[in-house]
Formats: structure tokens, sequence, C-alpha cells
């Protein structure tokens, strides 16, 4: 595709040359830079993208898109907002790859990875090639690919949709952040469905108030479209029991479809029954009476399981199909996943980085618990700081013992970190800090008894740790398996 053609789209821009390049690719990062490639300067949160147009030229840029005037030997193209640009050109050179196939969104505070590996193996089991985009990867039908982001920016993400469409993917479904929201990097992107999970407290680093947030995650349901002017079904399908709902029902233009627990709506649990074997619970979806056994554990769980199946009912999978594909699903990677190396006591590996993740997944294992609750967790640095006394207090007044260490502490100092943390500990648990994550680890499986319940919180399918500048090979479940192991061998 040539410049011309590619720019044509933007409407509003100016062009410093009458030259019209090839464009072989786009590129947002001068390093990615190939011979014939469009740069697109961002300026980003750390440094200014415009700073590398001439190193980008050297690699082979062929132009340049802009915010400023930049002195190099291609076509620079100007415009207001180079991120806003950047979706919508990395749409057009894709070709719309998103109009090919069925997408499905998925936003909200907790919930977003598992729900959408719900939603990926219920489509998968119903013979639907898929695609997946999220926090642990993106998968092209079988095929595995690397992520830095939860949601990529928008040149990787219409590159993989267009990788999809080329493979044959049906229907893909991703999680949205609300950074991604917010940054515009789905702008473009053609949702048949938008799911909320639910919301609270995470992120206020970036979105400094609830508000904020809230309206950055209502983005995905404001551009969903409409199913009479898109010619196609467009549906909102959000959580009743969460007050946000209420909101991004006003926000969109979709149809509406409900979930939840505690109120009426179309798709609604009831006599929930946990165990720490599984969750099982009745469901009236659209007037049809079903009863589901999950082996996954917990109310969240029923939350995750009502979510996915109301996207995937109004995508036309019949519910028992539904029901059998959620029924086999053991757990989700890092999510409430058990280390068993024959200990007498349990260990629970989970992903909870939140106050609400970490209250729920307390309160799941206070359902079944018959010996004391131990609870490992700390907060990562660099991100929201408030929350950190807020997790220490849910830990403290819902375990019997608490270890505070560190999770990836990045450019903050550790200790100041689990100072942060500590302020919110009560008197109701015992507590200790061991900064050093495997040590703390081994601590609590060293002190564990029969039937005690050790729960391993805010890493989950992470393997890695980050502190300083450095990144170790870090993974909660191994760390946990060995010290499990020296325990039963007396090594300790
Ligand atoms: C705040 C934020 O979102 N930052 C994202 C942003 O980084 P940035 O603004 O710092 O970029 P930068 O380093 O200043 O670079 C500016 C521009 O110069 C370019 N550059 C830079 C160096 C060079 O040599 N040549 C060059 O061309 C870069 O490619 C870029 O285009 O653009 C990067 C490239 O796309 C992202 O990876 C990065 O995410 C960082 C890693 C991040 O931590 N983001 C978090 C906050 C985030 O987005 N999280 C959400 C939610 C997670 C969840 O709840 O699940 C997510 O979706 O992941
Ligand atoms: N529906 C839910 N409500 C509250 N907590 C949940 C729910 N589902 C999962 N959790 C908790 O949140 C943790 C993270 O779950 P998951 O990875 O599915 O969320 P996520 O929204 O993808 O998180 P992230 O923002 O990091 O991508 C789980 O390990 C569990 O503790
Ligand atoms: N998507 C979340 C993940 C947090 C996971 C936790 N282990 C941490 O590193 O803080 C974030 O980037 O804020
Ligand atoms: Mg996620």
């Amino acid at each position: 595709m040539n410049l011309d053609d590619l720019i044509s789209c933007l409407y509003q821009y100016e062009k410093n040359s009458s030259l019209n390049p090839v464009i072989k690719s786009v590129e947002m990062d001068s390093r990615q830079v190939k011979s014939g490639s469009l740069f697109i300067c961002i300026d980003g949160y750390t440094v200014d993208g415009h700073d590398f147009a001439k190193r980008s030229v050297e690699n082979g840029a062929v132009a340049i898109l802009a915010e400023k005037p930049l002195d190099v030997d291609v076509p620079v193209v100007l415009v207001k907002d180079t991120k806003r640009a950047m979706a919508i050109i990395s749409n057009v050179f894709y070709d719309h790859p998103t109009r090919k196939m069925s997408l499905i969104g998925v936003t909200g505070t907790n919930g977003k990875t598992t729900t959408t590996h719900l939603i990926e193996k219920i489509l998968r089991d119903a013979s639907i090639t898929t695609g997946l985009i999220g926090t642990m990867y993106m998968k092209i039908a079988d095929e595995t690919i690397e992520t830095k982001n939860t949601t990529p920016e928008s040149i990787s993400l219409q590159q993989t949709f267009r990788k999809m469409v080329d493979h044959g993917v049906q229907s893909a479904v991703m999680e949205v952040s609300s950074h991604a929201l917010h940054l515009g990097r789905v702008r473009g992107c053609d949702f048949n469905i938008a799911v909320f999970t639910n919301l609270s407290q995470d992120h206020l680093d970036y979105h400094k108030t609830m508000e904020a947030y809230r309206n950055a995650k209502g983005l995905l349901f404001a551009q969903l479209g409409n199913t009479y002017l898109n010619k196609e079904r467009k549906i909102a399908v959000l959580n009743i029991d969460d007050p946000a709902s209420s909101e991004y029902e006003k926000m969109t233009a979709a149809e509406i479809v409900t979930y939840g627990i505690d109120q009426e709506c179309d798709v609604r649990a009831s006599n929930i029954k946990i165990t720490s074997q599984g969750t099982s619970f009745d469901v009236n979806a659209f007037g049809k009476e079903a009863t589901v056994q999950l082996k996954m554990i917990g109310k969240f769980s029923v939350y995750n399981a009502l979510a996915a199946m109301a996207a995937c009912l109004v995508d036309g999978i019949p519910i028992q199909s539904i029901i059998n594909s959620l029924e086999t699903v053991q757990g989700v990677s890092g999510r409430f996943e058990p280390v068993d190396g024959g200990q007498p006591f349990t260990v629970i590996v989970d992903y909870a980085h939140t106050p609400d993740s970490l209250d729920n997944v307390l309160k799941t294992v206070k359902e079944f618990a018959s010996g004391d609750i131990c609870v490992v967790v700390g907060c990562g640095g660099d991100r929201d700081k408030t929350k950190r006394p807020l997790m220490a207090k849910i830990a403290s007044e819902l375990a019997d013992s608490v270890v505070l260490t560190s999770d990836n502490p990045r450019s903050e100092d550790p200790h100041q970190i689990l100072k942060d943390m500590e302020v919110g500990l009560t008197e109701h648990s015992l507590n200790n800090t061991i900064v050093d994550r495997k040590q703390a680890i081994i601590h609590a499986i060293k002190n564990a008894k029969e039937n005690d319940v050790i729960i391993i919180a805010g890493k989950g399918h992470e393997t890695y740790q980050t502190i300083g500048n450095e990144t170790i090979y870090f993974d909660d479940r191994l760390i946990a398996k060995e010290a499990v192991k020296e325990l039963l061998n007396n090594e300790f």
C-alpha cells in the first residue's frame, strides 16, 4: 500500500512532500523499523518517539508520522494526535481484520483473564477456531505468542488480528484493560460483544480517581456500536450486581444482557454450594433452568462462569454445550492453583493483587478451611500505593497469620513498600514481614500444621520477579513445591 492511500483515512493531516513511497510495515519503535517502514512518533511516558525519527530513517523508514515538524530526508505527515492516527492507520494497513471475525472484549478490575479463558474453552469445544489476547499471552488457535501488556498497542493488536484472520480464526476474545481504553489502543476494534466483570480499586496511580477509572472502562461500552446501525448484533454483557453496570448501560447504544446472583437478570445463579472440591449452582438462563458443577472454587468463580455463559449464549452456543465445557475446566494457570507435594495441608497460589480479589479469595478459603489460614502477600512497586494498607488489612482480618513480603518491587525500595503495607495490619492475626519472597514462602510452609491452608497471593502465573533493574526467574509454585519437598524430607 502506498503512503497516500494509507493516510487518506486520516482526513486531517499535512504532508511535506509529494513523494509517495510504498509502505511495507507500520512501526512505533525505531528499533523495529525495517526498509519500507512508516515510523509513527509517540510522545511516551518515558521518552519522546520524535527523538528517534532520524534513527528510524537510518534503519530504513521511508516516511514518518509525527506531531511536530522534523528535519529528515523522507516525507513527514503531521497530525494533531499520533496515537489516535496510529490506531486508525494500523486498522487500515491490516485491512480491518476485526470486521472479518467475531470479537469479544472483556473488561473489569478482576476476572478478565479467567473469563476470557472460559470463553475460549467454550468456543473451542464448539469447534470454533479461536484467538485470545490477554495478560498471559496472545494465542492464535494453538500457537502462543509472548506479550508485554495485557492489551497491546494498536499496531501489535491489529497485526495479531490480521494473523488470526489469515489463520482462519472465527472468534477472538480479549482482555481490554482500562489503560488500553484510556490510551486508545483498541480504537478501531470492531467488538461484537463487550463483557463487564466488576469494578473495585486498582490502578489509581494512573487514573487518580475511581470515577476516572470507571469511566475508562466505560469506553469499551461507549464504542461498542449499535445492532441496527452496524447490521450485526452488538451486545453489552453486564454484571447486574455491580453498581458500575448501570453507568455502562447509559453509556452504550448496544443491546444489554445481564448476569448475576443477587438481582433479577437474564442469566442468574442461585443455590450456590462451595466445597474444597468445587462449586455447584443452579442457573436460569433466559428462562431455561440447569445445574452447573464447577471444578473452580468460590462465588467469584460463579460470576466468571456466568459472564462467560452469557457471552457465549448470545454468541449462539447452546446452553448444554456451554455447561459441559465449564464443568471440565480445572482452572486457569496461577489462579487459585493448588500446589500438591503430598503435604498434609493445602497450598494455593493465586493472582490476587487487588484488595477486592484478596478479599474474595480469603473469604472463599474460609468457606472450606478446617485449619488455620496463612497468607503470604506483597504489593507491586510503581503501582497504586493506596492498595498497600488495604491489602494488608484484608489479609490481617481474614487470615490467622500473615507473612508480608515483596511482590515485584520494580524501581521502589522493597522495605518501604512493606512499611506502607504494615500500616494496615491489625492484631487479629499473627504477623511477620520477610522481605525475601522465597524465604517468606519457606517460612509459611515450615510453620504449617495439618489441615491449614496457605495462600500465596499476588504473582499467580508469573515466572519472574522484578527488583530494581533486575528481573530474575521466580515461580511461586516451584518455590512452594521445593519447600514442601524439603519439609517432608525434614531438610529444614
Ligand atoms: C504507561 C504505559 O502504558 N506505558 C506503555 C507505553 O510506554 P511509554 O509511554 O513509557 O513508552 P516510551 O518508552 O516512553 O516510548 C515512547 C515511544 O518511543 C519509542 N521508542 C523508544 C525507544 C527507542 O529506542 N526507540 C523508540 O522508537 C517507543 O516505541 C514508543 O513508541 O508504551 C509501551 C509500548 O506500547 C507500553 O509497553 C507501556 O506499557 C508499560 C510497560 C506498562 O507497564 N503499562 C501498564 C501500566 C499497562 O498498560 N497496564 C495495562 C493493564 C494491566 C492489567 O491490569 O492487566 C495493560 O494493558 O498492560
Ligand atoms: N470475578 C472476580 N471477582 C473478584 N475477584 C476475582 C474474580 N475473578 C478472579 N478474581 C481474583 O482476581 C485474581 C486475578 O484474576 P484474573 O487474572 O482473572 O483477573 P484479571 O482481571 O485478568 O487481572 P489483571 O488486571 O491483572 O489482568 C484471581 O487470582 C482471583 O484472586
Ligand atoms: N496487571 C497488573 C498486574 C499486577 C501483578 C503484580 N504481581 C504486580 O507486579 O504488581 C499490573 O501491572 O498492575
Ligand atoms: Mg488479566
